[in-house]
């Protein structure tokens, strides 16, 4: 577990300090960064994150699956993270329901402290954060508790109706996989994802993927991104 060898906040700070606050050399280290064709090398002694972002039933979760199974990444989904925690009977449970039928997003606090707590009880390095962040408050309170940047960030891209169908033929009794929760979820990720996804992009970290296809198809254009990582 992180937690046995040194908190998860401090092997972050050091990352965040090696990315962050170098002066002139940080601009070179990001510089390589933005081609699309380069991720950063992992090393064992920090973690190597990629958030995973895209509208409501644009197949996050799925390649998550195909990524945890091909490179051996530790799948953290905020929202399977939230649905436990209503599941767990914790104080945060009814209000934390309310916000997903009404297809809003959770105070950032609750959120990235399920998400530090899951990090910090894995033995693993490489985390794939799924459906995080879902705003600028979200990424921003990552960055101040964590005290990290993501390596990677994925996009799955996929067209609204594309989305709406697979949510409404997923099946897993979610209680926001109806029409009505859908429309309110699009709404909020028009408004509040976006603004994340032009950061990442900015920094040029964002691999933008088009996500209509077949789950394999998809992944045939995942896996470059994370080939030069071994399992
Ligand atoms: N490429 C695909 N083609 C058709 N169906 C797909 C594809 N990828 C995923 N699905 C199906 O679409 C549904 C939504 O996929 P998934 O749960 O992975 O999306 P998600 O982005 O995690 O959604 P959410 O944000 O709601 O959790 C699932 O039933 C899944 O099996
Ligand atoms: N960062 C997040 C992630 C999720 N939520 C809430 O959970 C719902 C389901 O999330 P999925 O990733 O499983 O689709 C989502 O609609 C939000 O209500 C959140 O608040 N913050
Ligand atoms: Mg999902």
């Amino acid at each position: 577990m992180w937690r046995r060898v040194a908190s998860v906040s401090h092997l972050f700070s050091h990352s965040k300090s090696t990315k962050f606050n170098q002066g002139a050399s940080t601009f070179k280290i990001w510089e390589t960064f933005t081609s699309e064709s380069e991720i950063p090398t992992p090393s064992k002694g920090s973690p190597f994150i990629t958030f995973v972002l895209g509208g409501p039933g644009s197949g996050k979760g799925t390649q998550c699956a195909k990524i945890v199974e091909a490179f051996g990444f530790t799948h953290v989904s905020a929202g399977d993270l939230l649905r436990r925690e209503i599941a767990s009977g914790s104080a945060y449970g009814s209000v934390i329901l309310s916000t997903i039928r009404e297809g809003k997003i959770v105070p950032s606090q609750v959120t990235v402290e399920l998400i530090q707590k899951e990090m910090e009880s894995n033995d693993n390095y490489k985390f794939l954060i799924d459906g995080f962040p879902r705003s600028e408050e979200n990424r921003k309170a990552f960055e101040q508790t964590i005290g990290a940047e993501p390596d990677v960030v994925l996009f799955f891209d996929c067209p609204e109706q594309e989305m709406v169908k697979r949510v409404l033929n997923r099946n897993q009794g979610r209680v926001d996989d109806n029409i009505d929760t859908i429309k309110k979820r699009l709404e909020i990720f028009d408004e509040l994802n976006w603004p994340v996804i032009n950061y990442y992009s900015q920094r040029g970290k964002l691999h933008k993927i088009n996500a209509v296809g077949t789950v394999d198809e998809i992944f045939e254009k995942v896996r470059p991104i994370f080939a030069p990582l071994s399992k």
